[in-house]
């Protein structure tokens, strides 16, 4: 039965790029090749691996030298499922969509691309009847592109966090553990091979937004390219942000939100919006998100009939980022050999992307104050003029002396967390209370999230 299921001419595949996640893959689809056939109905064949750079010595790798081209606009020609594992815009673009023109299915993992250019993407794969899957793109070996477009396609999804970023993580970790400082934790990371040499798209979040931009549009039901993402990277993270969120019992993690937020317009009718975002923020420690640790990736994600369901694992690395390209493929090739298709693009709620200003946040801020009359005043009035309603309050005394003060001048240090309230007005009261003559310096400022 197994190998009736099996026979029939096999289904081509054609491999773009060959470095940490292309490896993996070629690898896996060699050594897998009877539990793949068996699993799609028809044996996998490898046609062709394009590389950039002829010559190299790839003899680690189970396969055939004369596999390996340099033309991939000559490969994508003559397949049935492309796998695009190049990375960037340019050449991955103009190659899948040859791809597609040409009948065949793509399997991606280029989050940059998919945020860029998605709808195009998917246009392309409706004109020519074929399939585009990305799992790997987001949060690497997880499930949960899947999920989302599929198993919740019932339900409605109201919120997605996510740790997207591995490199990002075990900076922010090591920081929590090590009480180390951003710059020697990303030296730690590069010298275990987390942080690339430049790990600006890490660091600055735009790995995350592009993720991000993902995540929302399958969440949503609506358009959400990288550009439209709300980004703050980690780089301004300091040890003091780090040490005032374990003085919550918080963790500092760089989370990617997807939020639908449902508000009442100016005409008292109800009106949809999404809010996607990618900054820092504290979470508490018991929070699922606040447990993981070094590179580890997870997605929460609440749905209103499902409530809420936690994904965790690896995000990163080749052949966890190869599991779910090789998932793909299997999906994808058993479409060929069934028949159907997997989910074109959905983007019928088409609702409005929110201004980062408008989306509903916490803040948390320490500050230091003269102690003096008044000061507590001042500074509640700069959060009542702003319509930020304050939660709580903790003031600590620091003498002169341990302040480092001429004559002995004791100051406080205050924190405040706030309750939910736009972040355009939470941001102002921090210039407001930075303006106030009796606040000697705004020490962190933080958003807080997962209570
Ligand atoms: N590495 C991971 O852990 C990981 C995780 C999830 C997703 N991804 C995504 O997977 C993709 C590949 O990532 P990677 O880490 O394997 O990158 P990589 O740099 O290790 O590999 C990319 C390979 O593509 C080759 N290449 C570039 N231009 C080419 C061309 N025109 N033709 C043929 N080959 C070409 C490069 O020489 C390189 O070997 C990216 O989109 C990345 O975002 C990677
Ligand atoms: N640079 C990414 C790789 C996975 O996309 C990370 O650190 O998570
Ligand atoms: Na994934």
């Amino acid at each position: 039965m197994q190998q009736e299921q099996a026979s029939g001419a096999p289904l081509r595949v054609a491999l773009l790029g060959c470095g940490v996640v292309g490896s993996s893959v070629a690898r896996m689809l060699v050594e897998h090749r009877d539990d793949l056939a068996a699993r799609v109905g028809r044996p996998l064949e490898l046609v062709g691996i394009a590389v950039r750079r002829a010559g190299r010595d790839r003899s680690d790798l189970p396969v055939d030298p004369s596999l390996f081209t340099t033309d991939a606009a000559e490969l994508v020609t003559r397949a049935d499922v492309v796998v695009e594992v190049i990375g960037g815009i340019e050449p991955a673009r103009s190659l899948i969509e040859s791809a597609m023109k040409h009948g065949a299915s793509v399997v991606s993992a280029n989050k940059a691309l998919l945020a860029e250019a998605g709808p195009a993407l998917y246009a392309a794969a409706a004109e020519h009847g074929v399939d585009l899957y990305y799992e790997a793109a987001v949060a690497g070996a997880i499930p949960i592109l899947r999920p989302i477009r599929e198993s919740l396609a019932g339900d409605e999804v109201r919120k997605v966090i996510g740790i997207v970023n591995g490199t990002t993580n075990y900076v922010l970790d090591k920081m929590d553990t090590t009480g180390q400082g951003f710059a020697e934790a990303v030296e730690q990371a590069q010298a275990l091979g987390y942080a690339e040499a430049d790990p600006t798209a890490d660091v600055e979040g735009f790995d995350a937004a592009a993720k991000a931009a993902i995540l929302a549009s399958l969440a949503f039901h609506t358009r959400v390219s990288g550009d439209q993402v709300y980004r703050e990277g980690i780089t301004e993270v300091s040890a003091a942000d780090v040490q005032a969120a374990r003085e919550m019992d918080c963790v500092v993690k760089l989370l990617a939100i997807c939020e639908r937020t449902d508000t009442t317009g100016p005409d008292g009718q109800p009106t949809a919006g999404v809010s996607v975002r990618v900054h820092p923020a504290m979470i508490p420690r018991s929070h699922p998100l606040g447990g993981v640790r070094d590179a580890f990736n997870a997605v929460f994600v609440e749905a209103d009939a499902a409530g809420q369901l936690m994904f965790y694992g690896k995000g990163a690395g080749g052949d966890p980022t190869a599991s779910a390209v090789l998932g793909d493929v299997v999906a994808v090739a058993r479409h060929r050999v069934g028949g159907g298709h997997g989910p074109g693009e959905s983007a019928y709620a088409d609702l409005p992307v929110l201004a980062m200003g408008q989306a509903l946040t916490r803040y948390h801020i320490s500050l230091d104050v003269a102690d003096r009359p008044g000061v507590l005043a001042q500074v509640a009035t700069a959060f009542a003029q702003n319509h930020v309603s304050i939660e709580t309050v903790r003031q600590q005394i620091v003498d002169g002396d341990d302040a480092g003060d001429a004559g002995g001048a004791t100051r406080a240090h205050l924190v405040v967390v706030t309750h939910s309230a736009p972040d355009a007005a939470l941001a102002a009261t921090v210039e407001a209370l930075a303006e106030l003559d009796t606040v000697r310096e705004v020490t962190s400022v933080m958003r807080v999230e997962g209570d």
